[in-house]
Parts: structure tokens; sequence; C-alpha cells
């Protein structure tokens, strides 16, 4: 059995290749969510003769706290294979390709098994990547800039009067932004929203607009509503490509 978990500096997602469909996503530092998690793992692991869990991690917190849960409250037979560079089979035409995040090569190379290259894959979470896979198949770089929450946040703090937003409660059902925004949390969504999808589309024409462009992410509904380009949106990407890695 195979295990991918993908460890965000917001949410950690993780799937098995036995429910490929079945994504669970959970917030750490919540410390219950993480024996959740441990205890999930445990029950998915369980008739399993063994298992290998794949950890793609951004965040050195986030995945100790998980390592350490799993060994303690989870324990059975399985080993933690941490996912590196050298794990993701894609060529990164890039300054250090030791230092690119992981969630952004493994990401790429999921999307390269779905999609004609040259693609765009925004990956729309704490922050929003905005990267590039050439005709070849090579992993150009790209762009990073704050994530819709991280946006929002920082608009509250930084001020007497702005509220913060709750994107997941707010967004799906929305209809379409007010334009312009009548009141303050309508005026902070197209703003913020705005800037991201301006940056975005800014972003893939400056790559030579590739035909194809995939969204992912846990905001990537949010991002998909004002995103006037074509695109297709593939939920949690990076967790569903690691089950995908060849073997050690
Ligand atoms: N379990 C969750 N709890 C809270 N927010 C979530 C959760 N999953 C996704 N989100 C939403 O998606 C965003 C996190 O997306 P995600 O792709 O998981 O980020 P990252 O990979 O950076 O951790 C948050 O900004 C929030 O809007
Ligand atoms: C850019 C990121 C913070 C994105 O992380 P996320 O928004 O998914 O939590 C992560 O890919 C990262 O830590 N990158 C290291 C620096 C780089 O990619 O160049
Ligand atoms: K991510």
């Amino acid at each position: 059995m195979i295990v991918g978990i993908d460890v965000g500096n917001t949410a950690i997602k993780w799937v098995t290749d036995q429910k490929r469909d079945r994504v669970e996503s959970v917030r750490p530092g919540l410390d219950g969510t993480l024996r959740h998690l441990a205890a999930d793992l445990m029950r998915a692991t369980a008739d399993a003769d063994c298992a290998e869990i794949r950890i793609a991690s951004v965040n050195r917190s986030s995945a100790a706290m998980l390592e350490s849960g799993l060994r303690v409250d989870a324990p059975g037979n399985w080993t933690i294979r941490p996912i590196t560079r050298a794990d993701v089979p894609i060529k990164a035409n890039v300054d250090y390709p030791e230092r690119v995040g992981i969630d952004r090569l493994v990401g790429a190379y999921g999307a390269s098994l779905i999609l004609e290259m040259p693609l765009v894959i925004v990956d729309a979470g704490t922050t929003v990547t905005v990267d590039y896979v050439d005709e070849q198949g090579e992993f150009q770089g790209g762009a990073i800039m704050p994530g819709l929450m991280m946006q929002t946040a920082s608009l509250a703090r930084g001020t007497d009067a702005l509220p913060d937003l709750e994107w997941q409660a707010s967004c799906c059902g929305e209809s379409d932004e007010q334009v312009p925004g009548k009141n303050t949390i309508a005026a902070i969504r197209l703003g913020v929203l705005s800037s991201v999808a301006g940056g975005v589309t800014r972003l893939i024409e400056s790559y030579g607009n590739p035909r194809h462009v995939i969204v992912t992410g846990g905001d990537a509904a949010c991002l998909s509503k004002a995103l006037k380009i074509a695109h297709q949106i593939q939920p949690h990407l990076v967790c569903r490509t690691l089950l995908k890695l060849p073997p050690k």
C-alpha cells in the first residue's frame, strides 16, 4: 500500500492508493486533527502487509509533528519515505534545483502526466505558485505570490477597520463578485481575487500563453471563478501525484 502526504504551510493533505478519490485535508496546530490523521492512517494501513508513507513537505515543523504523531499514535507496518528532488523524475532548469519547493516539482511532474506540454501549473494555497513546464517537459521555474488567506489576513492585521475573511466558507456559494464592491467584504474579496487572478493571467502571458493551464490547491475553486483564461481544475494534484512516483 502507498500513502501520499502533502504537507503544505496551511494544511496536510493525504490519500492512499486504495482509495485514490478520497483525499483528507487537515490543519496541523489544532493538535486533535493530527491525532485523527494518525488514527485514520493506522486504520487505512491496518490490513496492508506493509505501507510506504511518502511525505512531500514544505513545512519542517508540520512534518516533524506529523512524523512523531505517526510513530507515537499509529505504530504499524509502514515506512516513511521523505520525498526529495531526486524522487521526482522531472528535469529542472533553475538556479538551485534542490531549493525548489517539493510541492512545485511534484505538481509539475503530475501535470506533465495529465496534459501536453508546454503547460502552466497554478497551485493556490498558502501561497499561489505559477510554474512553467516547457515543450520538452522541463520545469523552468515560475513565480510565488501571497495566497488569498495570506492577503486577507495581512489586510486585517495591518488595518483597524478591515475584518479577516474565511475563504472556504464564503467562496463556493458566492455568485460572481460584486464589481465594483458595494461593501467592505465585497471590496476586499474583489481586490484580493483580482490581484491574484490578474497576476496569474499576466504570468501566463509572460510564459508565452501555453495552451494548457492546471489549477490546484485548496483555493482552486475560488480562484477559478476569477480566472478568465481557459484552465482545468485538478484538486489535490500534489498528494495524488505522490502515488504515481517511481518506487525508490
Ligand atoms: N482543511 C482545511 N482547513 C482550512 N482551510 C482549508 C483546508 N483545506 C483547504 N483550505 C483552504 O485552502 C487553502 C489551503 O490550501 P492548501 O492547498 O491546502 O494550502 P497549502 O498546500 O499551502 O497548505 C486555505 O487558504 C483555505 O482557504
Ligand atoms: C512556495 C512554497 C512556500 C509553496 O508552499 P505552499 O503555498 O504550498 O504551502 C513552497 O513551494 C516552498 O517552500 N518553496 C521553497 C522555495 C522555492 O520554491 O523556490
Ligand atoms: K500547495
